[in-house]
């Protein structure tokens, strides 16, 4: 076998690292002591004490030993790729006498030339372009088609940067994936601290803007009510034209005045020079529309921004920069210490929004910084295409070409031509549409996750449903970003036949043999070229979809465009074999469109598919609550009574029970009865070993409906510590920030259990953690977002402090308004495992450190402003701190309430006091009225 390193290996510092290379490359497995310690994991012996941790793959019949990990010292529980085994015992795995071929992983790709690899989700060999590029140091913009490893790419290189680092993209979707594959395998660097945004969240992370971003379904609405006269009816094209022309490209001003904007050129807009000025006046109403309905328009805000923005980061990288509007990525790069440390990528043969995005106009930029002359050395282009088959790549070039030789090159950084990695076979199959066709396609794969059909526009989208039962169907602009193993194209050149006879206008088949041309376009007519870049990179966009097969039916498939595809002959004939998926494959596939804001499609595979309904109970949420009460305590009804009981039981609500006692319901004088009773009685199913009869309910009512109580399953087999309804629930896309009637998410709700019981911490907790921990938290401080990242403490001491503020609090209100110190966390997290918190976290002087460094007017450039310090080393949370719930901006004192800390009722009263029980309450509530003045009195400074 052939030996490959890790990048971020050394192995000059490895000790006897030579000897067992020459060991595996001779396959000696005996003489190394190869032994398998997890999924395609194994370690050899470097010496007495230390190992080296290995995975085995395959690429072309040859076999690899690729070296992940130098585990010193037997710290098998330290290592980044063994983090769930706890301990391993060596002695009792027999040692792996010689490689088996067949025990190897198979690799996508692995270049010859390089003995290193890099790892995100999955190993990657980089290609020679990918590895020149690797090299380079920024600035650099990276260009290159669909699935050519830009992002792959980047994130490998933003690794080497050190400092304050910023990756942001236009969507969320992408920027929790991205986030994910970076720490794939647990990756550690305590030399970065990465801020993961969205441009949405960019721009609230320099001040949350007032009201919300305006949407194109809000802009539809506005615009269909007042629409006037026939001239502009596309209220599409009109939001484009707003984005895209009038406020996008310029970084000098908000917007162009009505001179500017008549003066442009015919290329410039997408509107004729006559229909301009009436697209101004819709513009003028626009603006009067966002201030009215308290919306803003990101370009417009961008620019306002630039006036404030501070530089604050050592290194940015943006994703699909041709998703951003020139102002919003000019701000983008305002935000930089020094103007050179950037890395930029993105394709503009993706463009399928009529956005005039130009990489002339990202290169334009540059100009006007001293030490950037000129954009042009800083281009790369990656080419090669590890997602399609080259079937597919095979059209996607012709139409690459096809727009070369009609328009000449639209820009010069988008003219190359792609080449399949060639991993993925597949088939283009072009068909008629015709009844029997389109009736065998919907037989065979409406029940498939695998396929999907995708139309040009929304107008096509009915007659599509009406004929393909699947729910996954997607106009283009919806597509995009979206892969399937499968795509029906439908009608999509039929629908427009006309621009595409004029896109396939004077190109002969012939002339496409030759490779791509660097010229200007040869078309001088008065057609607007964006016009044309939309739908020849709609097409392009449509059939890049397809991870293998593509199937295209075309109700007019003589069409010359398609001749010079080679889809000369259309079948009329298809036989398919039936493709099914499973619920649960449709479950994830509704979770993934959903996170992906593809609400539409998620929502009919729930109705339709999956068939869920709403739960038929009552909820008892913060609308029926007060009702409740007042049936149980003022009305006495007794089913009432005991349903407010079980609800104080599940949320630790000592004000409700107090309140019971005092009305005198006797069960409220035994909580703990009271609890096993409620278990026994909701929560049953949640004891079982299997996960089954939760399953069937989630089968039911989705994923994250809520019980009774306003729990999802979630939080209640958090709760519960039901560990195989956890994992169960985690594999189906469980909503982990999702919230109960406490202001409590699932992983809080399991951090105030182990708080309660030490056999949870030291046993549950670790086995669920993974699964319960959202990825970041979003806060607001200052009027600004802070995106608190799993990966620091920070993030774990602001959970644990929410999920134990109704239990500490109450014995901080005393005689005076004290705070959580230090000792309330030591407490709370000393029987959990080093897995979750290693022993340095633990430490009192770590923690104060934490404490002390977040403190509201502490001088530091990583203060997160969380806590204020009410007396020394004694904190509360920082009065103004928000958070984000469920998408909404919270106060941390709305979303937790002060009037809810109540003292413990005391059973037996020593004779000498009249009540203690009352003289507690009061002298509480004067305590609480003090910090909610306090509070009040921080929140309105400035
Ligand atoms: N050299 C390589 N070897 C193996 N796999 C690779 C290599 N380069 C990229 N890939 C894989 O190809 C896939 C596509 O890569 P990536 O998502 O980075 O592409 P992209 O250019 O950002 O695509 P898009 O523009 O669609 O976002 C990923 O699964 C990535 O891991």
């Amino acid at each position: 076998m052939k030996v490959l390193i890790y990048n971020e290996l050394d192995p000059k510092t490895i000790p006897g690292f030579a000897k067992l290379q020459t060991f595996l490359e001779n396959d000696d497995f005996k003489s190394a002591e190869v032994k398998k310690v997890g999924d395609n994991l194994y370690r050899a012996r470097l010496n007495q004490r230390d190992r080296l941790l290995f995975a085995h793959y395959r690429y072309q019949e040859q076999s690899y030993a690729l070296i992940l990990e130098f585990i010193k010292n037997h710290a098998y529980h330290e290592s980044r790729f063994l983090r769930q085994v706890s301990t391993i015992d060596e002695a009792k795995i027999p040692v792996i006498p010689s490689a088996q071929m067949n025990d190897a992983a198979a690799l996508v790709y692995l270049n010859p030339q390089q003995h290193r690899f890099n790892l995100l989700d999955k190993i990657i060999s980089f290609d020679d372009r990918q590895q020149a590029i690797y090299d380079l140091q920024p600035p650099l913009i990276v260009i290159g088609s669909a699935g050519s490893g830009k992002t792959a790419l980047t994130l490998e290189k933003m690794k080497h940067a050190v400092g304050d680092v910023l990756y942001v993209t236009q969507s969320a979707y992408l920027v929790n994936n991205a986030r994910d594959l970076y720490y794939a395998h647990q990756y550690d660097n305590p030399e970065q601290q990465i801020d993961f945004l969205s441009f949405q969240e960019f721009l609230e992370s320099i001040q949350v803007p007032a009201g919300k971003p305006v949407s194109f379904p809000l802009f539809q609405h506005w615009f269909n009510r007042h629409r006037q006269g026939p001239v502009l009816k596309d209220a599409h094209k009109l939001f484009e034209e707003f984005r895209g022309v009038i406020t996008g490209p310029a970084t000098d001003k908000s917007w162009l005045d009505r001179d500017d904007y008549l003066a442009l050129g015919v290329k410039e807009s997408i509107f004729l020079a006559e229909e301009r000025d009436a697209v101004y006046d819709v513009f003028e109403k626009y603006r009067e529309f966002l201030q009215d309905n308290q919306l803003y328009d990101p370009n417009i805000l961008s620019h306002q921004y630039l006036q404030q923005i501070q530089p604050r980061y050592d290194f940015v990288v943006v994703d699909e920069v041709q998703d951003l509007t020139n102002i919003q990525l000019y701000l983008i790069l305002k935000s930089l210490h020094h103007s050179r440390d950037f890395l930029l990528c993105g394709d503009s043969n993706q463009i399928v929004h009529p956005n005039f995005f130009s990489w002339a106009k990202v290169k334009s930029l540059f100009y006007r910084q001293d030490d950037l002359q000129t954009g042009d050395e800083l281009i790369r282009i990656l080419n090669t295409n590890y997602r399609n088959s080259p079937q597919v790549t095979e059209i996607a070039n012709r139409i690459l070409k096809i727009k070369n030789l009609r328009f000449g090159s639209i820009d010069k950084e988008s003219h190359y031509l792609v080449e399949s990695n060639g991993h993925n076979q597949g088939e283009v199959l072009f068909l008629q549409d015709t009844t029997e066709i389109r009736r065998e396609l919907d037989n065979k794969t409406k029940a498939s996750t695998q396929f999907a059909v995708i139309v040009m526009s929304a107008e096509q989208k009915p007659a599509a449903q009406q004929h393909f039962g699947t729910p996954l169907i997607f106009t283009i602009q919806e597509a995009k970003g979206l892969e399937y193993e499968n795509i029906i194209l439908y009608n999509f050149l039929s629908q427009e036949e006309a621009r595409y006879r004029e896109i396939s206008k004077g190109v002969a088949a012939a002339d496409l043999q030759h490779d791509l041309k660097y010229a200007r376009g040869k078309d001088k007519t008065d057609k607007s070229l964006e016009i044309y870049k939309f739908y020849i990179n709609a097409l392009y966009v449509a059939l890049t979809r397809a991870i293998k097969n593509l199937y295209w039916l075309e109700s007019q498939p003589k069409q010359p465009l398609l001749d010079l595809l080679g889809l000369g002959e259309a079948q009329a004939s298809l036989q398919l074999a039936s493709q099914n998926s499973s619920l649960d494959a449709w479950r994830l596939e509704a979770h993934k469109l959903e996170l992906q804001g593809k609400q539409e499609q998620a929502e009919r595979i729930r109705s339709e598919i999956l068939k869920q309904k709403t739960p038929p109970w009552q909820v008892i949420d913060a609308a029926f609550l007060p009702a409740l009460k007042q049936k149980a305590l003022d009305g006495n009804d007794k089913n009432a009574r005991i349903m407010l009981f079980e609800y104080a039981l599940v949320y630790e609500d000592l004000d409700i029970i107090n309140s019971l006692l005092k009305a005198d319901f006797k069960a409220a004088k035994q909580p703990d009865k009271g609890l096993q009773l409620l278990q026994q009685k909701h929560y049953s199913i949640y004891s079982f070993k299997k996960p089954d009869a939760v399953l069937k309910q989630t089968d039911q009512y989705g994923t994250d409906f809520r019980n009774v109580f306003n729990q999802t399953p979630l939080m209640v087999a958090a709760w519960m510590g039901s560990t195989e309804v956890i994992k169960a629930l985690f594999d189906l896309g469980a909503d982990t920030e999702k919230v109960d009637s406490n202001g409590l998410t699932a992983f809080q709700i399991a951090l105030a259990q182990s708080d309660r019981s030490e056999a949870y911490a030291k046993k549950k907790l670790a086995d669920i953690y993974p699964q319960l921990e959202p990825t970041s938290m979003s806060i607001q401080v200052d009027g600004r977002l802070v995106k608190l990242d799993k990966h620091h403490m920070e993030f774990f001491m602001l959970n644990l402090m929410i999920a134990l503020f109704y239990r500490v609090m109450p014995h901080k209100l005393h005689y005076r308004i004290e705070g959580f110190t230090t000792q309330d966390f030591i407490d709370a997290i000393q029987h959990l495992p080093a897995s979750i918190l290693p022993e340095r976290r633990k430490q009192r002087a770590y923690l104060s450190s934490i404490l002390a460094k977040n403190e509201t007017g502490k001088d530091d450039k990583h203060n997160r402003k969380l806590f204020y310090r009410v007396m020394r080393g004694a904190y509360i949370f920082n009065p103004k701190l928000a958070i984000k719930v469920e998408g909404e901006w919270v106060n941390i004192y709305d979303l937790l309430s002060i009037d809810k800390l109540v003292p413990q009722y005391e059973a037996r009263q020593d004779w000498w006091r009249a009540d203690f029980n009352a003289y507690r309450e009061k002298s509480m509530a004067a305590c609480k009225v003090d910090l909610k003045r306090l509070i009040a009195e921080k929140r309105a400074t400035e």
